[in-house]
């Protein structure tokens, strides 16, 4: 046997990239960033003025670029203890570095086949469909050129960003006076609005179900870890568009209110659904959401995000490894958590559109544009 027998390999894949969302790194990037993010989107003039200012009291830098360098160097080292040779790379849909100018690199050194992470966990048009219609757009602008692109599915049940959850709410709850007794455990993630919801459960779970699967097997383990059940409930945060729209509810802010008058008064607060502390949770969960328990009096801790607690990063190592060796017609078994099925590699026809029932026929990867 030689060593190449006994070592994992990521073939056919000449690369890893990592596709974000991108945030701006100084003030004079804030508005021509907002304005990419919100292209056609018909959020109010006054919704971009106030998420400006978010930026604004972080000097105008987002942290999510430096998260994602992390998370790249996290992947290359859990990638380099396991002896797979596979670059990582990073491109963005909002801000530099663009997905298009990394994948243009990427080709220019021979890279013919890359596989794609995305960095949102759960499925819906904003953390799946979109990211496909990006990608798909960038390999049209480099034509001939461009390396054929695969994506990763939606990571919500994979075993390790689970487990990172699990281990980051133990660790603030032993913050909490007494621990996690008597604490009610509020999962947040980003609210959408109710058309996109109702979009991503066409043709499987939908979003909210996907939190939902995450949130029981969470909560089941902790039951089991502390020897009894905790309160729990999912909250949403980050809702913009217009006011007249109606997003999933109820409101992180509102919701600990309702808490408070139910007799909570400890709270772990878990951003399940964003992998890094970027500008949604320093500001909306760090700074609204502090804000608001306090003045109900209730103590509250906010669980980290996976960030790149090893058994997350190592979760999506596994992951690059199982697709790749699907890639060459090898036997694999998806691993999942929780009540809900892996989602399929290539997205179902009509999943994840923006909007119920419309079909803007915008060319995607992994999937088809109807
Ligand atoms: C589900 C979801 C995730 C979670 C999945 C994931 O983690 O990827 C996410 C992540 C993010 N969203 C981000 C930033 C923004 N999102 C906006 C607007 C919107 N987000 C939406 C959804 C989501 N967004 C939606 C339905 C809109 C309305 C417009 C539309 O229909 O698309 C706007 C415009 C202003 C506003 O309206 O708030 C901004 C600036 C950043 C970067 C943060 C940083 O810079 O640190 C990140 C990671
Ligand atoms: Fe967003």
């Amino acid at each position: 046997m030689t060593a190449s027998d006994s070592l994992p390999s990521a073939a056919p894949y000449d690369a890893l990239l990592i596709c974000s969302f991108g945030g701006p790194n100084h003030t004079d990037d804030v508005i021509p960033f907002l304005k990419n993010v919100t292209r056609g989107k018909g959020i109010p003039e006054e919704r971009l003025a106030e998420v400006g200012e978010h930026y604004h009291h972080f000097d105008g830098r987002s942290p999510i670029n430096e998260q994602n360098l992390e998370l790249l160097d996290a992947v290359r080292a859990e990638l380099g203890r396991r002896g797979v040779a596979l670059p990582v790379i990073w491109g963005n849909r909002n801000w530099h570095p663009y997905t298009v100018d990394t994948l243009r690199d990427a080709s220019a050194f021979g890279a013919r086949r890359i596989l794609t992470l995305v960095t949102s966990a759960y499925a819906s048009y904003s953390g799946s469909r979109q990211y496909r219609e990006h990608l798909a757009a960038a390999v049209a602008e480099l034509g001939e050129d461009a390396p054929r692109i695969d994506v990763l599915r939606p990571f919500f049940n994979d075993p390790g960003f689970v487990t990172a959850n699990l281990e980051a709410i133990e660790e603030a709850a032993a913050q909490l006076d007494g621990g996690l007794d008597g604490a009610h455990v509020l999962y947040v993630t980003h609210s959408i609005p109710h058309t996109m919801q109702d979009a991503s459960a066409v043709t499987g779970p939908g979003y909210r179900e996907q939190h939902e699967d995450v949130r029981a097997t969470i909560d089941a383990a902790l039951a089991e870890r502390h020897g009894a059940p905790l309160g729990s409930s999912l909250a949403y945060c980050s809702r913009s568009g217009d006011p007249r729209t109606p997003w999933l509810e109820p409101d992180v802010n509102d919701h600990i209110e309702a808490l408070v008058a139910q007799g909570v008064r400890k709270l772990v607060i878990a951003p399940i659904g964003f992998i890094s502390d970027h500008m949604e949770v320093a500001f909306d969960l760090d700074v609204e959401a502090m804000e608001t328990a306090e003045e109900h009096g209730v103590q509250a801790v906010r669980a980290g995000t996976v960030g790149v607690r090893h058994s997350f990063v190592s979760g999506l190592v596994d992951m690059i490894l199982e697709r790749a060796a699907r890639e060459r017609g090898e036997e694999t078994v998806p691993r999942t958590v929780g009540a809900l099925p892996a989602f399929p590699d290539e997205a179902p026809a009509g999943s994840c559109r923006m909007r119920h029932g419309e079909v803007t026929g915008i060319p995607v990867l992994a999937g088809t544009a109807d």
